[in-house]
Formats: structure tokens, sequence, C-alpha cells
């Protein structure tokens, strides 16, 4: 700045800002001797943090490098590079002959450190600049700091410590540019705790294979109505689907795979239908193209969306006021011991039966009964799964009192926040995104749970559908590990 006439003026374009000087050098030299053992004390705990960061964070290298230099000095270079030998042998004949247990052990450690240092840490000041992640104050940058690295096969979890006023929401809509600039096909974004989130860069997917449906259990006691096992996560796990205190609606494009989760759950449910435990009730507008593959496994089932389909759900709906009035005052909720079975109604193509059905009369009654099984089963012991392709507000104006919701293959975005709710796509549930080649592959969200979870359901194949028949109505053939 300057003085022109008394006025101050800007200062002119190539004048250049005047250096600051750190605020230690304005010191007289007396104070700066005497502040020497401190800023010495400081520097040396700095460099501490620094060699303990490094040890914390790549521990298999600091080892490996330690141990080698260890060799080297006490038995010399060709000792040293013997036993190197016999080390790397050893690691490759237990990946050759054990290479699950070196998958689990072994391989994901030193992967990960070469995938962190190689992919991650180099990069990470750019790709954090360009993708507008850090904050200045005062001249000063304030990054994110990158943390742990756990390499799988298929998908790498980077801690981030975020800037102090940063939200998970800015990371969600810079996660498209974070997967490109790290060389992933998507990127998800999870809290782990305040301040600190986990970035799930997606490599490869876990679930291209089909997953042959499980032998079917003998054992009713074995049905857990909280945890039936419908197929695998992304992560390896089963992926277990909650029946009991909750409602499940399926929603995906024709082709999706929808019938594939529903034989599941029927599959996983069989032992407890056979018992009489478990009482199925199906509605199938579409005469009975899905649910007449194993119509003798329902208990009544109704291949349209007529009168005799609205009349079993105004029976089903009587039958939740009905347990309603009796359990009052005696249980809280539908127990086995209660002496009345669960009941499992299967709505296949939900829309036929309470938005395209053209008898006014019909779709309004049949709306009802729905809304009244799915507004008040949840204690009662009776669960609605509908199947739906359409989940627009139109169609389906209750989806919200469906507490388990699935999102198979769909067409555009605006499907995927209708089905799963607002900002879960942003966390990384792409449904919209999921190939056409990988039927029986949805995004899982159940209210209450922060985190959508990826799975594929069993491929339930029409072999499958005949023994399920076989089991249910009596005739059982017994194979290695179960029935079939
Ligand atoms: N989990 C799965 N794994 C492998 N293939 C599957 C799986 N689920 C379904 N498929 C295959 O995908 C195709 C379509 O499946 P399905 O009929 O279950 O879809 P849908 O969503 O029920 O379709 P629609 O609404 O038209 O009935 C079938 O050929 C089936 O074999």
């Amino acid at each position: 700045m300057s003085s022109e006439g008394g006025r101050w003026v800007d200062p002119a374009p190539l004048e250049v800002a005047r250096p600051r000087l750190p605020w230690w050098t304005l010191l007289p030299n007396g104070a700066k001797v005497a502040l020497l053992p401190f800023a010495t004390a400081y520097v040396t705990c700095w460099l501490v943090c620094q060699v303990v960061r490094v040890v914390v964070r790549y521990p298999v290298t600091v080892l490996v490098c330690s141990l080698v230099a260890w060799g080297w000095i006490t038995w010399g270079e060709w000792a040293t590079a013997v036993a190197g030998g016999v080390v790397l042998v050893g690691l490759s004949a237990w990946w050759f002959w054990h290479p699950e247990s070196f998958g689990r052990w072994v391989a994901p450690v030193g992967w990960s450190e070469v995938r962190r240092f190689c992919v991650y840490a180099c990069q990470w000041r750019s790709v954090v600049r360009l993708s507008e992640l850090t904050k200045d104050k005062r001249g000063r940058e304030f990054r994110p700091r990158l943390g742990r690295v756990r390499a799988q096969s298929w998908r790498d979890c980077v801690r981030v410590r975020m800037v102090k006023g940063q939200a998970p929401e800015q990371w969600e809509t810079r996660a498209s540019g974070l997967a490109h600039s790290f060389g992933a096909r998507s990127c998800r974004v999870r809290v782990i705790r305040p301040g600190v989130i986990e970035l799930d860069l997606v490599r490869f997917d876990p679930l291209t294979v089909p997953l042959p449906a499980p032998a079917l259990n003998d054992d009713p006691a074995s049905v857990d109505l909280r945890r039936l096992v419908v197929g695998r996560t992304e992560t390896g796990r089963p992926l277990r689907l909650r029946l009991r205190g909750t409602q499940v609606l399926v929603v995906g494009v024709s082709g999706a795979g929808k019938g594939s989760l529903l034989w599941s759950v029927v599959r996983a449910l069989a032992p407890a239908i056979k018992a009489g435990q478990v009482r199925l009730y199906g509605v199938d507008p579409k005469g009975g193209m899905e649910l007449g593959q194993a119509q003798e496994v329902f208990h009544r089932v109704v291949f349209d969306n007529g009168e005799a389909a609205v009349t079993l759900l105004e029976e089903l709906a009587a039958e939740v006021k009905r347990r309603a009035t009796t359990y009052r005052g005696v249980r809280r909720s539908w127990s086995p011991e209660s002496g009345d079975p669960f009941l499992l109604l299967v709505v296949d193509e939900l829309a036929d039966v309470i938005a395209y059905q053209s008898d006014k009369q019909l779709r309004e009654r049949a709306a009802r009964a729905v809304q009244t099984i799915t507004s008040q089963g949840r204690a009662p012991g009776v669960c609605v799964l509908g199947l739906l392709q359409d989940p627009r507000k139109e169609v389906v104006g209750f989806r919200h009192l469906f507490s388990t919701r699935i999102a198979m293959r769909l067409d555009e975005p605006a499907q995927v926040d209708m089905v799963l709710g607002d900002g879960v796509r942003q966390r990384g549930a792409a449904a919209h995104e999921i190939s056409e080649h990988t039927p029986g592959v949805a995004w899982v969200k159940e209210d209450g749970r922060r985190e959508p979870v990826r799975a594929r359901a069993f491929h339930v194949t029409d072999g499958d559908l005949a023994e399920l028949v076989t089991f249910v109505t009596g005739g059982l053939v017994l194979v290695e590990g179960g029935v079939r």
C-alpha cells in the first residue's frame, strides 16, 4: 500500500508482498540462546514422532529393513542373502500350498504398505488439493491426514482424519473424482468416528460369480427369523436378512434377480415352513409366473390382482388385528412361544395390486390392507415381502413403512433415492450402476443402520425349486452335509 496526496491507493501490480518473518527471528539474541534447549527438545520430539509414524504405518518394511541391516552387520552379505532366499522360498511355498491362509495373513499386510506408499501417500497432497478438500487460513494450509490403509484383493480401505470444520458429505460429493484419481472403480465414504472417515476405493467387483444356493437344512431350530442367510455380501460374509420385526421391500427392473432373492428367503425358511412354524401367503398378479414355480410351499396363494387377492390381503390384515388384540397385556410382540405361526406375505409386483388395478374399489381395498399389515404387522409376527419394479410415490406411497429396503438393478439415480432414502446413494449405494451381467446383486438398507450393504443373493435354479418343493412336501433326499 502507498499514500498518494494523502489518499491510500492499491499497490502497483508488480509490487510483491513483504515477506513475513517467523516471530522468533525478532527476539533479542539473549532470548534466542535461552530458548535454544526448548527448541532442541521440540525438534527431537518431532523427529521421534516422525520415526514412530513411519514404524506404525510401515511395520513390515521397517522390520524387513532392520533385519537385513542387522544380518548384514553380524553375518555379512552372503549369509544375509541366503537367509533372505530361504524366507522367500518359504513364503512362496506357503502361497503355493495354502493360498487362502497366505491371502488372509501375509499378503494383505505387505500389499497394504505397498499400496499406501505407491498409490496414496505419494499422490495424497496433490489429490486433496485438486479435489478442494484442503482449507486455507491466514496463508496456512490445513490438509486432511492420510491414516491407515488396508488393502484387500478387491478394495482399499483408506482412513482419513478430516480437517476441522469438514463434513463427510463434502467427501461424498467428491467421491467419484477421488476414485478416478486413485485408479479405483468407485469410492464410498464411511464415517468411523467424529472427524475420521474411511474411503472404500473399490478396484474389482467381488460379486461377479453367481453363488449356488446352499443345501437345505432339516433343523427348524436353525431358522433364525432375525438373521436368515440369503446370499453373500461383497466382504465375503453371509447376507443376513431380518424378517421378524420388519417389512421388506425389494425393488429392481425386470431381470434384476428379484426372484432369486425371494426364493433364497423361502429356501432359508424351508425347515420352519415344513415344521409349521412359518406360514407363507402369496399374491402373484403375473398369473403365477413367479410364485407358481413352487406354489406347494405356500399355505395360500392367489395368481391375480382381483377379488381373491384383495380378500386374502384383507384376511391377513384382520389376522394382524386379531393377534394384536390377543397379545395385548400378554406379550409385547410375537415369539414362537405364542403358539401362532410366523406369517410371511409375498407380493410379487406389488404395484399390480395397489396401483395398476383398474377397479378403483379393489385398488383402494388392497392398498388399505397392505398398509395395515405393513404398519401394524411388525409386533404380531406378520411380515410383507413386497417385490416391485417401479418405486415412484404414485405407485407405492407408503414405501417408508418398509423398514428394510433392497435396491437391485435400477434405471436411474433418482429411483435409488426413492428406494433407499436420501443420501444413501451418495454414501456409495449406486444401484443404478449394478451391471446387467450380475443379476441378484443388490444394495440393502435397514432402518437404523447408516451404511448400506452390497450383496448378491443365492442363485436359485429350477432344480433348487423342485428340491424345495420335495423337501417341504415331504419327499426328502439326503445328501452329504444336508438334505437335497
Ligand atoms: N442371484 C443370481 N445369480 C445369478 N443369476 C441370477 C440370479 N438371480 C437371477 N439370475 C438370473 O437372472 C435372470 C432374471 O432373474 P429373475 O427372473 O429372478 O429377475 P426378476 O427381477 O424377478 O425379473 P422379473 O421382474 O421380470 O420377474 C434369470 O435368468 C436368472 O437365472
